[in-house]
């Protein structure tokens, strides 16, 4: 018999992605499918649709649905030994929603093995541009949450954030005052993460605590929804929404859709997907006092905390890993896509020139300074792009070297600061965990650690999300028995020193960060004027 294996999937922005480990904990097969390259047909820019309004984003359902087929059909090809695989888990890009169709679940259950799943589910969709993290269309909805429970801070206490726009209930509340007729007919509203394990298991999966907790939705201690922002949002969502349950839970065994189609076991159990940031804290194996940051199509940070004081700036989310504690997110809206279009204008499109320009510049550079914010920016909540000189007056451009990097130093110097008012220390024993396509990048990596002055760490695939579904498949099967993710992956290999911060890094970066928190406070968004900085 075949030794066994497990899967872990990312249905992630701009690709899905998958990874197969075998018990000893070893990647033995990693593969993609990217949207905009790989299904040109669906006619997305980096996974999504923007639209006319430039506040709507969403992305195609079906694109999600065809992925799938997609990657499985190349898995096969490849000579993949489905068989093998005892469980599977996933993750979904955070807040995005899917809405399902009345009788969609049968169609679910009952897809015809001959077809590819896209042709069976092409009717089951009531919205079929579903929407995403990008999205920042829903400022009248967050509002009137915030005010039906009591205030942002109130909210955020229940919920573990304030409203914000990307938000799942703001984005149904939305849907709903929009388009009534659209949501009555729709029977059930899932998750990216859950709509993904929905497929594998043919029928509605339900939500995780961790990615529920993205939603202005969960109560985040008592891990059930809040009647009254469920009421806020939309008449009858409790139903829609079905029961949360933790994360590590086995739903059920595969669908026969795939042991026919694909030669899965029939025994092979599918564990709860959840958000990408959660699965990608269980692929780091991050660990109390550690800060996570993945550099993928947005920028996040996340801790492990045990005691959370949710405020008005970040996220609390419940631990993927383990119920009883949870995890701080902040996150960055422009991340990769932004450092992409500084490479195209300033170094021919390639990330080598961009790194030769990260080292011909001085670590401080000299003083100039500069916030890049393409689209309007979640943390902090800010537009535009502002360079400052060193004796912080406005400048209009920059040497295209000053440029890049203004805009990486900029980018991690935010997070710093970010960090630290959520109370984060940076401490002698902090590591960095970095992940996420830029995580590639040495010259990169090197900026991050000299910015916060503390040795950065990578494991072995920047896919920490898809590595970390694949551990949460093997916990899944165990964790009914109170062994922990930890005893699980304690034979993993241990994450690898990348980078180390240069000597003096401290001195040269706390006057800069005090400067950065300064005129950061002049470029924040204020919807009054339409001068930003002066
Ligand atoms: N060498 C590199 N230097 C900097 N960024 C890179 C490099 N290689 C890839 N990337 C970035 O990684 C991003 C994709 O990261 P990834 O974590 O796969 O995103 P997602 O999971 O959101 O789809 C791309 O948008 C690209 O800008
Ligand atoms: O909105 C958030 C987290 O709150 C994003 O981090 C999404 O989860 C998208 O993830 P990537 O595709 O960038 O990894």
């Amino acid at each position: 018999m075949a030794a066994p294996c497990y899967l872990g999937w990312d249905f992630s922005t701009q690709q899905l992605k998958v990874i197969a480990i075998d018990e000893q904990l070893r990647v033995i097969y990693e593969d993609n499918v990217h949207f905009d390259k790989d299904l040109p047909e669906f006619k997305t820019q980096s996974g999504v649709y923007i639209h006319s309004d430039r506040l709507t984003v969403t992305s195609p359902v079906l694109m999600w649905v065809k992925a799938l087929d997609m990657i499985l059909e190349k898995m096969k090809s490849s000579g993949f030994n489905f068989s093998q695989v005892r469980a599977l888990s996933g993750a979904g890009q955070q807040h995005g929603s899917v809405y399902w169709k009345k009788g969609s679940m049968q169609i679910l259950k009952n897809a015809s093995a001959e077809l590819p799943l896209h042709q069976s589910l092409q009717a089951c969709f009531s919205v079929s541009n579903s929407p995403i993290w990008m999205d920042s269309s829903t400022a009248s909805q967050c509002s009137a949450l915030e005010k039906a429970v009591g205030g942002a801070q109130h909210l955020a206490s229940i919920t573990g954030s304030r409203a914000y726009e990307r938000f799942t209930g703001n984005q149904i509340a939305k849907i709903y005052g929009q388009n009534p007729e659209v949501y009555m007919e729709t029977e059930r509203i899932s998750l990216v993460s859950s709509f993904a394990a929905s497929l594998f298991l043919g029928a509605y999966a339900p939500i995780d605590y961790s990615d529920g907790s993205g939603m202005n939705l969960l109560q985040i201690w008592e891990k059930v929804w809040s009647s009254s922002c469920l009421d806020a949002c939309a008449p009858g969502l409790k139903e829609k929404l079905g029961c949360p349950v933790p994360s590590h839970s086995v739903l059920g065994p595969i669908s026969p859709y795939y042991s026919q189609r694909y030669g899965f076991s029939p025994d092979c159990k599918v564990v709860a997907f959840t958000g990408d940031n959660p699965a990608s804290l269980a692929g780091m194996r991050l660990q109390e006092g550690d800060i996570a940051i993945s550099l993928g199509t947005s920028d996040t940070l996340f801790l492990w905390i045990q005691e959370p004081t949710p405020a008005l700036e970040g996220h609390i989310l419940c631990n993927p890993v383990d119920s009883q504690t949870y995890m701080a997110l902040l996150c960055f809206k422009n991340g990769s896509l932004m450092r992409e279009r500084v490479r195209d204008d300033c170094a021919s499109g390639s990330w080598d020139e961009f790194s030769k320009a990260l080292s011909s510049t001085v670590a401080g550079n000299n003083g100039n300074l500069g916030f890049y914010f393409d689209v309007m920016e979640i943390t902090p909540e800010a537009v535009g792009i502002h360079r400052f000189n060193k004796d912080n007056q406005k400048v209009s451009v920059f040497p295209k070297e000053v440029e890049i990097r203004a805009l990486i130093e900029g980018q991690f110097m935010a997070k710093r600061i970010h960090a630290e008012k959520l109370g984060y220390k940076v401490m002698p024993r902090t590591r960095i965990l970095a992940t996420g396509g830029a995580s590639h990048n040495r010259k990169i990596l090197q900026v991050l650690s000299d910015v916060f002055n503390a040795p950065v760490y990578t494991i072995d695939t920047t896919n920490s999300a898809c590595l970390g579904s694949a551990y949460r498949a093997i916990h899944g099967l165990v964790a009914e028995t109170n062994v922990s993710l930890a005893d699980v992956v304690k034979l993993a290999p241990e994450p690898k020193l990348a980078v180390t911060p240069a000597a003096g890094a401290e001195e040269l970066y706390r006057p800069l960060l005090k400067r950065y928190a300064e005129l950061e406070q002049k470029v924040i968004y204020n919807p009054t004027s339409s001068c930003l900085a002066k």
